[in-house]
């Protein structure tokens, strides 16, 4: 790797997380004190299980499909088979839905954007998850702490999802070389940026996010046997496709 086509590396995922982000940080931080009045804290609480999951379902989707387009401007992704791909989405784009979360979340009122405002844990209660929320708060908090700039949550977010361990790889070596030189631009970064000791706290919160992840799958498995018809016939074709284990 010469230094030149590391940094454009680095610059063409950092460009492709700032197109595919619906918000930018100066928006999310111009928003932080719009949070859900009672009554719209009511209206939450008060719509069924299947409602709430539906109605999140859909949100997640929607920033699935942002880390969708984010993956397809990873330099190499594009590159790989189709199946490939789809394999490292499957397992990915729920992954770095959480780490961009991260951006999302106030830790100073411990809520995070969600449908327009700011949502404390309360808001998702009719989900009748609140472990998972709580996990995926908590792992929202941590990578606040982290402070991260874009650059490093862009190269982080190829990082976490361009994983040649992954299952089911059909050409495992491409993928690994692709991830090598994304590795290589995270660590070229955070030498620039002088904070190498950040790389080993990162790798500890993949540990957090395969299960937070596992989590997800494991209430969707109940949820789906609970709520079949929401799940089959009222969830985005891409939530199912990405997160029903069928
Ligand atoms: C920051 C990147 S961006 O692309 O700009 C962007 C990306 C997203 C947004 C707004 C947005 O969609 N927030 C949101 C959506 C869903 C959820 C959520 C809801 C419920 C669940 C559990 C359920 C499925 C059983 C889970 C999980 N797991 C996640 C959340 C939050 F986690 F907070 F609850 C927030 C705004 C800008």
């Amino acid at each position: 790797h010469s230094l030149r086509n590391i940094d454009e590396l680095c610059a063409s995922i950092v460009r492709s997380h700032r197109e595919t982000s619906q918000y930018r940080v100066e928006e999310l931080h111009a928003l932080r004190w719009k949070l859900f009045n009672r009554e719209e804290i009511q209206a939450y609480q008060s719509k069924s299980v299947d409602e709430m999951w539906q109605h999140c379902a859909i949100r997640l989707t929607e920033a699935v499909q942002y880390v969708v387009e984010f993956a397809k401007h990873i330099p190499g992704f594009r590159m790989l088979s189709q199946n490939d791909q789809i394999a490292l989405l499957k397992t990915g784009s729920m992954e770095v839905v959480l780490v961009r979360m991260s951006r999302l979340f106030n830790t100073e009122n411990n809520t995070v954007f969600f449908d327009g405002k700011f949502a404390g844990t309360e808001v998702f209660k009719s989900l009748a998850c609140g472990d998972l929320i709580t996990a995926v708060f908590d792992f929202a908090h941590g990578m606040c702490a982290l402070k991260l700039t874009e650059q490093q949550i862009a190269l982080f977010s190829a990082l976490v999802l361009i994983n040649a361990d992954r299952p089911c790889l059909e050409d495992k070596g491409r993928v690994q070389r692709v991830q090598r030189s994304v590795e290589f631009g995270l660590t070229h970064i955070l030498h620039r940026d002088n904070q190498e000791s950040l790389m080993h706290k990162l790798y500890q919160r993949v540990a957090v996010l395969r299960s937070l992840c596992s989590l997800h799958m494991e209430k969707l498995r109940w949820f789906s046997q609970r709520y079949p018809l929401t799940a089959h016939s009222l969830f985005p074709p891409l939530y199912k496709e990405l997160f029903a284990s069928e």
